[in-house]
């Protein structure tokens, strides 16, 4: 497989030939069974404290599309929920699907959402580069917001925040939902989902996945599906 990504030939099935950690024991996404979470009295509400000024740019990476942050000091960071120290933002990017009624990695209770934001943070209190982090079981935290289709346009919508008004969440310890699918994430899923309209889901689809030299053809999907629990604990605030 030359080049990692969403299609027959090069998809989340074939990832393990070139990352055999792809089957490991704190793989991501997952299937989130509402019944079988189990409540944790010592989970902390979340406390994202984000300044819009230390948004840097957007780009397309042929993977998704994401907003790259100045994590070169700590304006923009997540801190409280299960994590214990200072997570500071680094990136946040989307997950979609070729139609509306499947996109989101996470599951909950099988059902499938239009698609999921990944809001990336890294522990700047241990260690000193996302890069660092990233190879570390407590390195990285990623917020998880499930957007579901809307039928009917949307209004008065707050672009300032993407967050929905509850901030309740699940927990769990997995990993990067991409290649190098490295097991360094401390997921934090959001359970109350945002809304977006069947044009925006559509306007994902008509990102490119090649580069600007290449025959030009669109990132449909990019989405990994759910992976083995392993045993591990969902917990819920
Ligand atoms: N999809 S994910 O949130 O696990 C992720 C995290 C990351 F730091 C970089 C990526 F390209 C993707
Ligand atoms: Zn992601």
């Amino acid at each position: 497989m030359l080049r990692w990504g969403y299609d027959e030939h090069n998809g989340p099935a074939h990832w393990k030939e070139v990352f055999p950690v792809a089957n490991g024991d704190r793989q991501s996404p997952i299937d989130i069974k509402t019944e079988e979470t189990k409540y944790d009295p010592s989970l902390r509400p979340l406390n994202p404290s984000y300044d819009p000024a230390s948004a840097k740019i957007i780009l397309n990476n042929g993977h998704s599309t994401s907003v790259e942050f100045d994590d070169t000091v700590n304006k923009s960071v997540l801190t409280g929920g299960p994590l214990s120290g200072t997570y500071r933002l680094r990136q946040i990017h989307f997950h979609w699907g070729s139609n509306d009624e499947a996109g989101s990695e996470h599951t909950v209770d099988g059902m499938k959402y239009a698609a999921e934001l990944h809001v990336v943070h890294w522990n700047a209190e241990k260690y000193s580069s996302f890069v660092e982090a990233a190879s570390q079981s407590d390195g990285l935290a990623v917020m998880a917001v499930f957007l579901k289709g809307k039928k009917a346009l949307f209004t008065n919508f707050d672009p300032r925040c993407l967050l929905p008004k509850s901030l309740d969440y699940w927990t769990y310890f997995g990993s990067l939902t991409v290649p190098p699918l490295l097991e360094s994430v401390i997921w934090i899923v959001l359970r109350e989902p945002i809304s977006v309209c069947s044009e925006q889901l559509a306007k994902f689809r008509s990102l490119l996945s090649t580069a600007e030299d290449e025959v030009a053809c669109c990132l449909l999907r990019n989405f990994r599906p759910p992976q083995p629990l392993r045993g591990r604990e969902v917990r819920r605030n």
